[in-house]
């Protein structure tokens, strides 16, 4: 049987502005991408990944074309109902981590729990991502890639279905950014997440099901990895 698919879009277009300063960020974008793959999206610096995952994740709408989660349309939800998706079904880590720094690590993910659907304990979830020693302790006293796995551990704590990653890795050195990455890997294993990634590291693709190559609005290509490297045995 086939993998049921996570999102479909057929024609997805965005236009910033109008007129002569208008800017195609995306140019009918046609898109498959199955449940439960790790994703990791390619491609020069404007030519689109962004605001592609913007929309898909809900934080953005197209200007044409449709985008579904499952068989949800995204294009036809009210403002109301594109909230309820972000909130119930997708988690975003962002490359500067967007912690609360008045609150501790636990406080920061409980913002999440809160108000999720079907949360995890807030501690189990930084346990995940290996900062169980670390719950009580502010953002400013933890360093970039433990602050990363807050953000992460925040993401994952209302096991989202997908896992939205905008260079997750993009202020970290080669070890930190590697242990970040094993920890989307794990989400991706244990919780079965799909993770859709963006990221200027070409070697990172090594570790997706998948990889979809951008260029100039559009789809150039898109590659299937018939192996997949762990992120410890990722070049840098
Ligand atoms: N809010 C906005 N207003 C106007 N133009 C925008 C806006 N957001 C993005 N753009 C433009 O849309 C195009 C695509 O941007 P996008 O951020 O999706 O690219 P990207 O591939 O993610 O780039 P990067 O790798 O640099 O993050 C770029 O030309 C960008 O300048």
């Amino acid at each position: 049987m086939q993998t049921p698919l996570a999102f479909t879009t057929r024609g997805l277009t965005k236009v910033y502005g109008e007129g002569r300063s208008a800017v195609h960020a995306l140019r009918g974008v046609d898109l498959e991408i199955p449940q439960g793959e790790i994703v990791v999206l390619l491609g020069p610096s404007g030519s689109g990944k962004s605001t592609l995952l913007n929309i898909i994740g809900g934080l953005d709408r197209a200007t044409d074309g449709t985008a579904h989660f499952r068989d949800q349309s995204l294009s036809e939800m009210s403002d109301a109902e594109l909230t309820r998706y972000r909130r119930d079904h997708v988690g975003f880590v962002f490359q500067f981590y967007n912690l609360m720094p008045s609150l501790t690590a636990q406080e920061n993910v409980e913002l999440v729990t809160e108000i999720a659907a079907n949360p995890m304990d807030p501690d189990a979830a930084l346990a995940l991502v290996g900062l169980k020693e670390r719950t009580d302790h502010f953002p400013a006293q933890l360093s970039g890639g433990e602050q990363q796995r807050v953000a992460i551990a925040r993401a994952i704590a209302k096991q989202p279905e997908v896992l939205f990653c905008d260079e997750p890795t993009g202020a970290l050195d080669s070890t930190t950014g590697r242990a970040v990455l094993e920890v989307l890997r794990d989400v991706n294993a244990r919780l079965g997440s799909t993770v859709l990634m963006v990221t200027h590291n070409a070697n990172t693709a090594a570790m997706a099901d998948r990889v979809i190559h951008f260029a100039d609005g559009g789809i150039r290509e898109v590659v299937r990895n018939p192996t997949k490297l762990s992120p410890s045995e990722i070049e840098w």
